[in-house]
């Protein structure tokens, strides 16, 4: 009997695994069929100009592939993988194919040197940006690169240190913020790109965009050779980086230079505290250093204005000798010494230029030629990555982006939701620079110590602050809280135990001083798109039903 009902069991478990096979197999064959038809839609509804010259047909055209324009790539360009698919759910199974298409657009990018480059910018990624990658699938691009993990900051004061760890105790065990030599993390993420069939990099310099009736249909370049050669595709995307050209027809550029860097390489140091970011609230204004390898730190140094000593004749070296090198903690003095005599100087001017885009039909802005912030909270890659899982996100329902003025139109929205991310880390760079700068106003010197020992106290009086500068929680409202605590923390250590008019006054001042630098940022921010976002009929934008 049990025997009877074994074999029963068996056979019925067979049928229905035949049942189930044969399912999957229906399934996998309309699954194919849809991809067929999609596939074949897709290019015959690509009714675009095609590249006079080299007579190839993209969807978007990328000009610059630094950290946005090849992490960009990488992102459009990419198919979803079929494993995802779920037979439980057949309709899911539909959803999933959708998914794999839209993603797998033909990228071609033009690049002005697709050599490694030695560069001084975009060497430290926050944790917030590495879960970016993450989203990407770009994280290994961080690794073979000796990059390393940096777990938070130090802050230094009048001989004074404390340490802001990032929050990563709710996060995989992998996050944590990265710094390495910028040229390495780009090369990596073109080598990535380049491996998908969809995507081309070439290289060329970009002179124009070329535009036809308001609609940007393209771009002319210049290729190595000198040959001036036109590209055209339904969507151009300028990540041409600070120094871009291409920026002023498609925006409003208010470009702010408040200081330059002077960046140097320190080796055979040990900083100390390992695996940190340091940020020494020294005179004029804030020193940066970091790892970059396992061998090398990196210094930066800022000096406020646009006007740096010559290098050439010795002034430099003079400079940092006398102004700076006795600020450095002891332990990093040598070594900085050495770096200054070794002579490999660098300078690089701070920009900062909020997001003032003219909505452009056929064209989008990405990056730092659409949105720079100062570079002390190394908050630009974060915010560039973040841009992009946006418009990852935004493109993604849409079949194709012949229709220039409908996407143009659907696009507005990127504007408002890339918002609360940049918001913050753009508010809170500019907002920390003016406040780590030394002063002589008394006002602004017991706001730098405030700050300083607000952060100090620990517990949720740094892990906020320290959460929305790596762009772990990037809170608009939070920031604001967090300033004005500090402000009135200040205020408060002022006036007690025995407060008297003349403190009162400072107290005052401090608080007017503290408005006076958040309030501009926020106003070249947009109030209305950084804290009420539902209010901009754009955020609400569906994908046109025509695209
Ligand atoms: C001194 C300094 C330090 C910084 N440190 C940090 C940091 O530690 N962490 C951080 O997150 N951010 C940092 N930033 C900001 C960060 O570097 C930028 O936000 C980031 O590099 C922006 O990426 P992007 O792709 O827009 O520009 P880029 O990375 O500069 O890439 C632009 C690309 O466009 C190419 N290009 C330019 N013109 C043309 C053309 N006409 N045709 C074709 N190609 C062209 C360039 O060759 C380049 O490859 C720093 C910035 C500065 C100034």
């Amino acid at each position: 009997m049990v025997y009877q009902y074994l074999v029963g069991g068996i056979l019925a478990s067979l049928l229905g695994l035949v049942w189930l096979l044969r399912k999957i197999q229906n399934q996998a064959r309309f699954c194919s069929k849809k991809i067929h038809q999609e596939k074949s839609s897709i290019t015959s509804d690509n009714e675009l100009p095609h590249d006079s010259e080299l007579n190839e047909s993209a969807d978007i055209i990328i000009v610059g592939a630094g950290v946005a324009g090849s992490a960009l790539a990488y992102t459009l360009g990419k198919s979803k993988h079929f494993v995802a698919l779920s037979f439980e759910n057949l309709d899911n199974a539909e959803h999933v194919i959708y998914c794999m298409l839209k993603d797998g657009r033909q990228v071609r990018v033009i690049e002005r040197d697709l050599s490694l480059q030695d560069r001084i910018v975009g060497e430290l990624l926050q944790p917030g940006g590495y879960l970016k990658l993450m989203e990407l699938g770009l994280e290994d691009c961080v690794d073979k690169i000796d990059a390393q993990s940096i777990y938070g900051y130090a802050l230094f004061k009048d001989g004074k240190s404390t340490k802001l760890s990032y929050p990563l105790q709710h996060v995989e065990s992998d996050v944590a913020g990265r710094s390495f030599h910028n040229g390495r993390f780009i090369q990596r993420m073109r080598e990535k790109a380049s491996t998908l069939p969809n995507v081309k990099l070439e290289q060329g310099t970009v002179t124009s965009v070329i535009t036809e009736k308001g609609t940007v249909k393209g771009v002319q370049y210049k290729t190595k050779n000198g040959d001036e050669l036109i590209a055209k595709a339904p969507l151009t995307i300028v990540c041409d980086g600070c120094f871009s050209n291409l920026r002023r027809s498609l925006c409003n550029p208010k470009v702010d230079i408040p200081s330059c860097f002077v960046a140097l390489i320190l080796e055979n140091c040990k900083l100390p505290y390992a695996n940190h970011g340091h940020v020494i609230l020294a005179d004029p204004s804030p020193i940066l250093l970091y790892p970059i390898s396992s061998t090398e730190v990196r210094c930066l140094v800022d000096v406020p204005g646009q006007k740096v000593p010559s290098i050439s004749n010795g002034e430099m070296s003079q400079f940092l000798k006398s102004a700076v090198a006795p600020q450095m903690p002891s332990e990093l003095y040598n070594a900085f010494i050495s770096a200054i005599e070794k002579g490999n100087i660098r300078t690089m001017p701070n920009r900062s230029m909020p997001a003032a885009p003219y909505p452009t039909p056929g064209a989008l802005l990405l990056g730092d030629a659409f949105n720079m912030r100062h570079p002390l909270t190394g908050g630009g890659m974060t915010v560039a990555l973040s841009d992009i899982v946006v418009l990852r996100d935004l493109l993604r329902p849409l079949r194709n982006l012949n229709d220039a003025s409908a996407l143009c139109k659907y696009l507005e929205s990127f504007y408002t939701l890339r918002k609360p991310t940049a918001s913050t880390i753009n508010t809170l760079a500019g907002a920390l620079y003016k406040v780590f700068s030394g002063s002589s106003d008394p006002a602004s010197r017991e706001m730098r110590q405030a700050c300083f020992d607000y952060l100090s106290l620990g517990g949720v009086f740094s892990n906020g602050p320290i959460a929305l500068l790596s762009g772990m929680n990037p809170r608009p409202l939070k920031l604001i809280l967090h300033f004005f605590a500090v402000a009135i923390y200040g205020v408060g250590r002022l006036l007690l135990p025995f407060p008297s008019l003349k403190r009162l006054v400072l107290g005052a001042r401090l608080i007017s001083g503290a408005s006076s630098i958040i309030f501009p940022i926020l106003k070249a921010e947009g109030v209305r798109q950084v804290f009420f976002p539902v209010t901009i009929p754009a955020y609400h934008r569906a994908p046109p039903a025509n695209i």
